[in-house]
């Protein structure tokens, strides 16, 4: 199967987002958009998101597509499936560039609307063919964050819609149908309204722009990025849960704690203390840093999220199944025919926070993935979840790691494994980590095969001894690996 295509109509914050979105997860993306800097404006963001995304998941994502720019909407949507519209927020500019782009696209294509606010009825007033425009409202980065609004209208068929969503799941997306089209439909709504507050309170002097984003930033919002807003109230009722909570904080409501209906006017004074106060608060950085910072310490928090199966991170977890599925790592030594080569034990992006003060990959990570590769070849030759269960598995008795070359995060890393000797309890394990051709560290691991009752040593299960010996069989013909049985600081 050929590349898929998607074309990208506005190349700006949000459509470099989705460039770089679908870029990494394999697809080829044509970008129009009239301005001259357009091209540099995207490589840019598709930088912060080679750093960021592919290491966020534990295996690599598939080969990044091919990125083009061209000079009319027609050419760009040449061949796409997904169109996705991210031109500035004027409806009379979307109804243009959508009649454009019915004009030369497929007919069952998808497009796409970034819209913060327009109802899909406006979008579609007047379009050719009303069926195939949606809403498909992300959320800045587009590259990191999974949420996608999709808002649809009767226009469009249920089967339409559940392709459309497929396909942003195979981006590692997270498409939340909206039942019923609304202004600036659900999300944007909720952040309209902390906005509207926060203006006030800017305006009347009872906060600066950094003491609201401290209020957020120590405090509720580390909850909304796990919970979200209705169950973190609910365990905020205590025992008696969310009935107790909303009798406790209800009439607060008509209590005059917000200004919620009103909005500040954008008179310049209000505009040059915000304005002041934001270049106190951030100024030091560039907008490029800080997008920096953003995206690591977002990193960090989904691949936390990640390690405890929750929310956005579970989302996570069932993408990487997903990929793992279809990738060679996933096969049994029993279901292959050849082992003769040393076996590919890890295929992943270094992810950003497995780096450190010296800007590359920190040496604890190294211990991590090849115990990941030790892992995986444990799991191929049997000594899976089920067995490990039932009471058998392997213990590491000693580790020897050379640090050969660095390596960077977003880099795409590989572990090839060979077996030196693999007979009743003992796997001794030669493991080269490499990025491309160039080797970064090899790691050489004696494991123990034990009981996990008697925390003693234990013979194999007859499975599990035969495929180790297969494949120790299979490699003795590759000889001792360079740098084996090396002590530290001998010379080479
Ligand atoms: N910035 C944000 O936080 C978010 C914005 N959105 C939505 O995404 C859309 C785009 O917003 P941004 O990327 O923030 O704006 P932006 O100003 O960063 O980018 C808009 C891009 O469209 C290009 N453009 C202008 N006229 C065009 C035309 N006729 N054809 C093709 N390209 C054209 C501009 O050169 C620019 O590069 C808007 O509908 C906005 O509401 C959605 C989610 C978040
Ligand atoms: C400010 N905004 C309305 C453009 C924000 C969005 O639409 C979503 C986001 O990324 O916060």
């Amino acid at each position: 199967m050929g590349k898929q295509v998607a074309a990208v109509i506005g190349g700006g914050v949000i459509g470099g987002g989705w460039a770089a979105r679908f870029l990494l997860n394999g697809w080829d993306v044509q970008v129009f958009d009239p301005d001259p800097q357009a091209e540099r404006k995207v490589g840019e963001v598709m930088a912060n998101a080679r750093r960021s995304l592919p290491g966020m998941v534990d295996v690599a994502l598939p080969a990044e597509g091919k990125l083009t720019f061209h000079d009319t909407i027609a050419d760009a949507v040449s061949g796409a499936v997904w169109i996705q519209e991210s031109v500035p927020e004027q409806l009379a500019t979307k109804h243009t560039t959508l009649a454009e782009i019915q004009k030369a696209c497929l007919p069952d294509a998808v497009i796409g609307s970034s819209t913060s606010g327009f109802k899909p009825s406006e979008l579609q007033l007047g379009a050719t063919r009303p069926e195939q425009i949606i809403v498909a409202h992300p959320f800045n980065p587009v590259y990191l964050l999974p949420l996608i609004e999709v808002v649809p209208t009767d226009a469009n068929t249920p089967a339409f819609l559940d392709a459309a969503e497929e396909l942003l799941t195979g981006m590692g997306f997270y498409p939340l149908r909206v039942r019923k089209e609304i202004d600036a439909h659900i999300a944007d709504r909720f952040l309209e309204a902390v906005w509207r507050e926060a203006l006030w309170l800017v305006k009347d002097g009872v906060a600066t722009t950094e003491e609201i984003d401290n209020a957020i930033r120590y405090g509720f919002g580390i909850r909304w990025a796990q919970m979200g807003l209705f169950e973190t109230y609910r365990v905020a009722g205590g025992e008696a849960g969310m009935k107790h909570f909303m009798a406790q904080f209800g009439p607060a409501l008509k209590w005059p704690w917000t200004k919620l209906m009103d909005v500040p006017e954008f008179t310049d004074e209000l505009v040059d203390l915000i304005a002041g106060q934001s270049d106190a608060q951030s100024g030091a950085y560039s907008i490029r840093e800080l997008e920096r910072i953003r995206d690591t310490n977002l990193v960090a928090m989904m691949r936390a999220l990640k390690a405890q199966d929750w929310g956005a991170g579970a989302l996570m977890n069932a993408q990487e199944a997903k990929l793992r599925t279809a990738s060679p790592m996933g096969i049994r030594v029993d279901d292959m025919a050849d082992v003769s080569a040393p076996l590919l034990t890890v295929h992943r992006a270094v992810p950003l926070d497995w780096t450190d003060y010296n800007g590359h990959m920190t040496e604890a990570k190294y211990l991590q993935a090849f115990g990941d590769a030790t892992d995986r070849f444990m799991n191929m030759i049997g000594c899976d979840a089920e067995y490990i269960a039932a009471g058998g598995s392997y213990f590491t008795a000693e580790t020897h790691i050379r640090h050969v070359d660095e390596v960077l995060a977003g880099a795409v890393i590989e572990v090839r494994t060979q077996v030196l000797a693999g007979a009743g309890k003992k796997m001794h394990l030669f493991h080269k980590m490499y990025e491309g051709d160039r080797l970064l560290a090899t790691g050489e691991h004696f494991l123990l095969h034990v009981s996990l009752e008697t925390r003693r040593p234990s013979e194999p299960a007859p499975h599990v001894a035969a495929a180790l010996e297969r494949v120790a069989a299979a490699h003795a013909v590759l000889g001792s690996p360079e740098g084996m049985g090396r002590a530290v600081g001998q010379r080479p």
